[in-house]
């Protein structure tokens, strides 16, 4: 096996001529093929011009199949085939990758768009088109009619290299070369870049079933690392997007991931399949929609993330919404013709409970101001003989009332409200029931000690912005400078003069959340219970697609993920599917990997992992002074091994200095080393990515500085594709492999 990106090597057992005329007879059928799509090209242009924008659909597609009534059905394909052809990624590899041969001698191909020729015969069959499953999930038990399966790798519309797999020996059908070793293990040994590619042309029968279940309801995709359960997400909502256009270009699908380089990495593959509609969004940035500048990347420390991503948070949030502000006022005295009207503390505590029981705060100030002077008229002598219309007049044309009203309730920005929490004194008010003392100091600290904020706090921020609603649309319609009238203060007059002044600088426009018709989550083992929460409403109607592993969990308590998708499908219809082959690892580092995480989660499910390359893992020790040295020689050797990336997985105490100390020495000493091919990242960060060779670096600091424990040095130990090294640093270190069994 080779690892160079032209590891598509013809067999050598097939004579050049055969192999020559095979590739000539491919090229002649893919020449057709971009013939044709160019004239579909121009005719999707001049039909065009001539006013078909009526066929425009919601979401910027040229025609819907299903309107384009008053066309062609061929011209509308030529809409959609133009389409998608503009879509396609310019480095995709070929329209045209499949070939079946069946047993009746008819012949498909099979590519990324379906492609017609002048009379409507197939020229290329959709690879998500009904016709095309047998490409996906023929074998030789099962042959499905099809005698030969074919791929073809392109580079642009030129065919290089062939790749058959035989399904019917018993065929009589002799006539029908075998070339090539097998597209799978090729395309596997490919060096991997920046970017995850499709797999288009060697999805495997499992997970083929995944990508093409039902759209309803939710579906459940699990299985190891390295098992294609990323790359089929994707393919799936390609095919959703393809089997039922309408209903998911208009709604929408959400791809939620765990962060930005993963949404990085991942980018590439839906364009690469014809298909740029679909939204791809960190889980820290999910709240954008109603929280524009909210899109976090900081990870808490292990305590504070545990306590934030907590249900309990769901009672604090809520308690911390209701604690009346510390500069706000404690009760109101206003007098109506000389005579005093009062409200104490716990009236008004009752009414603000009972009003925002009832609607979001924000939108609620005119009930609660109904609510206040519903309170307020009893305490009007009857002899005045005033009506409740009139006592209002006289209560709500006073400025100690108008000032009143203002600062009891406030327009209320979520980051504002939950900046609250860095006071201890706030956090104690509110949750000494809920959190133990060592959490509320860990939530106080995380608060007082950074401005920005954590991937955890934006699920608060949408909790809060949920509970309080839009900013009302008349918040810029006081006068800030009515506080300056009220008698209080100096200092506490900036104060609420400047939130509210602040406030007001928020779009009430802004604040509708997203809906879409699909959420697929990846890497859900580490969506928390508060970010669930957020989630949901973004699809309240939607159906989902989740995919994940347990055993890569980073999230401490398991039982609490599990539960958290349990409510999450309630009683809608779903299914679930397990992919059980490993494609990344080779046997020799996966073996090593299974065997640390089985110590701490028995009960993980294991792939079985598909490639050797004879190449064991290199366990190595360094000493702190020469671990810089050290590690930068260790990469200059690395990527003369292997052609594509090498990723080194930091704890995230260290990764700062070290990248930043490695970096240099790299290049002052060594300045030969291709740095674009080197990444430095946390092992969250390497969730969900992978590298030809890996380094990491102090596993025993990996698993103590993780919620999750081994489980997250299981995410590291799993991202090569060829070579793992594993650096302890110090004499004492290797706790991680002394107790292995
Ligand atoms: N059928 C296939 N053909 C070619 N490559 C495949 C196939 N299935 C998976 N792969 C490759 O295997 C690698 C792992 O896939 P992917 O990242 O989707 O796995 P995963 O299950 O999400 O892993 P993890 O849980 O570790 O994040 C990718 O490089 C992917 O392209």
């Amino acid at each position: 096996m080779t690892n160079s990106s032209d590891a598509y090597s013809p067999d050598a057992g097939v004579s050049s001529d055969v192999l020559s005329r095979e590739l000539a007879i491919e090229q002649a059928h893919v020449d057709a093929v971009y013939e044709r799509l160019g004239v579909a090209t121009k005719s999707a242009r001049s039909a065009a011009e001539s006013g078909q924008e009526l066929y425009r659909s919601d979401r910027g597609s040229w025609v819907r199949e299903e309107d384009g009534t008053a066309l062609f059905e061929r011209d509308a394909f030529a809409f959609q085939a133009a389409k998608r052809l503009a879509i396609l990624d310019a480095e995709h590899e070929g329209l045209v990758f499949g070939r079946l041969d069946h047993t009746d001698r008819e012949v498909r191909y099979i590519g990324r768009i379906g492609v017609r020729d002048a009379e409507y015969e197939p020229l290329v069959i959709d690879w998500r088109a009904p016709a095309a499953e047998p490409f996906y999930r023929a074998t030789p038990n099962n042959p499905m009619d099809v005698v030969r399966r074919r791929v073809l790798r392109c580079r642009a519309d030129k065919v290089i290299g062939i790749e058959d797999d035989l399904l019917d020996a018993e065929a009589n059908i002799d006539d029908l070369p075998i070339v090539g070793e097998g597209a799978l293990m090729a395309a596997l040994s490919r060096a991997r870049g920046k970017h995850m590619r499709d797999i288009v042309a060697t999805i495997q029968a499992e997970q083929d079933e995944a990508i093409r279940a039902d759209h309803r309801g939710v579906t459940v995709i699990s299985g190891g690392p390295g098992t294609g359960k990323t790359v089929v997400a994707l393919h799936r909502a390609a095919f959703l997007l393809y089997s039922n256009r309408r209903r998911f270009e208009r709604g929408g699908i959400l791809v939620v991931g765990p962060g930005p380089v993963f949404m990085n990495y991942i980018e590439r593959v839906l364009p690469s399949l014809g298909e740029d509609s679909v939204t791809l969004r960190a889980i820290g940035a999910v709240a954008s929609d109603v929280l524009p500048d909210v899109r976090a990347t900081r990870i808490d420390d292990a305590l504070a993330a545990n306590v934030k991503g907590s249900l309990r948070m769901v009672t604090l949030i809520k308690r911390l919404v209701n604690l009346p502000l510390s500069d706000g006022p404690t009760q109101l005295l206003t007098t109506v013709k000389g005579n005093v009207l009062k409200l104490d503390a716990s009236a008004l505590d009752r009414i603000r409970t009972s009003v925002a029981a009832h609607g979001k705060l924000n939108a609620s100030r005119d009930a609660a101001e109904r609510a206040v002077l519903a309170a307020l008229r009893p305490q009007v002598p009857e002899e005045l003989g005033l009506d409740a219309d009139a006592i209002d007049d006289l209560i709500t044309s006073s400025s100690a009332y108008r000032t009143f009203l203002s600062t009891w309730w406030p327009p209320l920005v979520p980051t504002e409200v939950l900046r609250r929490l860095a006071d201890a004194g706030v956090v104690d008010r509110i949750a000494t029931d809920l959190l133990t003392e060592a959490e509320r100091a860990a939530l106080t600290a995380s608060y007082a000690t950074h401005d920005d904020w954590s991937v955890a706090d934006t699920a608060l921020l949408d909790e809060l912005a949920a509970i309080l609603g839009p900013l009302p649309r008349d918040a810029g319609d006081s006068d800030p400078t009515l506080f300056l009238t009220s008698g209080a203060e100096v200092s506490e007059l900036v104060t609420m003069a400047d939130r509210y002044t602040r406030s007001i600088e928020a779009d009430p426009d802004d604040d509708s959340v997203e809906n879409y018709a699909h959420l697929l989550i990846d890497e859900s083992q580490d969506v928390t219970p508060m970010q669930w929460r957020m989630l949901r409403r973004r699809g309240p109607q939607a159906s989902w697609t989740i995919v994940g592993d347990l055993a890569q969990s980073s999230w401490p308590d398991l039982d609490e993920v599990g539960r958290a998708v349990r409510e999450l499908i309630g009683s809608a219809p779903h299914r679930e599917f397990r992919l059980s082959v490993n494609y990344r690892s080779p046997k020799e580092v996966f073996d090593l990997a299974a065997e640390i995480v089985k110590r701490a989660y028995p009960k993980a499910d294991l792939p079985t992992a598909v490639r050797s390359t004879g190449n064991e893992p290199e366990l190595a020790r360094v000493s702190e002074a020469a671990l810089v040295s050290d590690l930068a020689a260790r990469i200059d050797t690395l990527t003369d091994q292997v052609p594509g990336t090498v990723g080194v997985i930091v704890p995230p105490s260290r990764i700062e200095a070290l990248q930043a100390a490695v970096l240099r020495r790299l290049a002052s000493e060594m300045n030969s080393v291709d740095i674009d091919r080197v990444w430095f990242v946390t092992p969250l960060e390497a969730k969900g990515l992978e590298y030809d060779a890996v380094v990491v670096v102090s596993p025993d600091e990996v698993v103590a500085e993780s919620p999750g424990g081994v489980r997250v040095l299981y995410v590291a130990l799993t991202r090569p594709t060829q070579l793992l090294v594993t650096l302890d640093v110090g004499e004492s270190a290797g706790a991680w492999r002394r107790s292995r069994s």
